[in-house]
């Protein structure tokens, strides 16, 4: 079953959103926890329970176990095992990105079975050049993974870089928009990308025939009604609106997670409909 089916199953039958695990600093101490390897994996756990059986997709931040070195990693690898067999789609936000050659040691770490980070689904950077990710790509087809590819970011700083214009007109994030849409042309659905939900992206979606993974919900201040305005027009039914921190300070009790999650998702549904 190709990314896209597995997609589409997944939010027909938990609804449309990314629940994020972004263990910051702030979160732990807000949860009673040490800034520590430990209290990151009891972080972790309470996500993998409260979140992952009611999510349809889970976005664990990688820079935050990342910054804990080997343990952190040793603590990610449980978290998209726990995540997975709660049977949420786990998209791991590393944004990797380089030259196809190097791309292609992220893609196995990333999406390959043989890893123990291996995940439905990993975000990329293209500003090496769409070309560079052919090795992610490749792998994403073959395994019915996906590649998330940052298009038009929801942090202000992006505007300049994103909206500049390439050779033959056209933005920067179009151009990454209309090569998503001629691999989808061909495996529907495996190249999502990432439009935040903070400011209009002024984007033309209709032909991308993949996820539109959009970030910037709660914490960075874009709400429901925001996604529904932002996306007018488009098909959202590809559009997956992600969250993080305004989830995850309902925490540690994992009802409250789960009912963070539920109270999101329907608020985003509403306003989609
Ligand atoms: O354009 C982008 C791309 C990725 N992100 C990531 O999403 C979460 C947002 O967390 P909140 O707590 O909901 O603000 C975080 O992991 C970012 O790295 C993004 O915000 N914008």
């Amino acid at each position: 079953m190709s990314f896209g089916v597995r997609y589409a199953e997944a939010v027909a039958t938990r609804g449309r959103l990314c629940a994020g695990i972004d263990p910051h600093a702030a979160l732990l101490t807000e949860w009673g926890l040490p800034v520590s390897v430990d209290g990151l994996r009891v972080f972790a756990q309470s996500c993998v329970a409260g979140i992952a059986p009611v999510a349809a997709v889970v976005k664990p931040q990688v820079a935050f176990f990342e910054q804990f070195g080997s343990a952190g990693f040793a603590v990610l690898e449980e978290t998209i095992a726990g995540c997975r067999a709660a049977g949420a789609i786990v998209l791991a936000d590393a944004k990797r990105g380089d030259i196809g050659s190097t791309m292609a040691a992220y893609t196995t770490a990333w999406l390959d079975d043989a890893s123990r980070l291996c995940s439905d689904a990993v975000t990329v950077s293209p500003y090496l050049g769409f070309g560079s990710l052919d090795p992610t790509v490749a792998v994403a087809r073959a395994s019915n993974r996906g590649l998330f590819v940052l298009a038009r970011t929801s942090n202000p700083d992006g505007e300049a870089l994103q909206n500049a214009s390439v050779v033959g007109g056209g933005t920067v994030a179009q151009a990454i928009v209309d090569a998503a849409a001629s691999v989808n042309a061909e495996s529907s659905g495996t190249v999502g990308v990432v439009v935040g939900a903070t400011r209009e992206h002024g984007l033309d979606l209709s032909a991308l025939g993949g996820p539109i993974l959009s970030p910037g919900l709660g914490a960075q201040g874009a709400t429901a009604a925001d996604l529904a305005r932002i996306f007018d027009g488009a098909d959202v039914s590809w559009l997956l609106p992600a969250a993080s921190r305004s989830i995850l300070r309902s925490g540690p009790d994992v009802a409250g997670l789960r009912a963070a999650v539920e109270s999101t998702r329907d608020e985003v549904e509403k306003a989609l409909r």
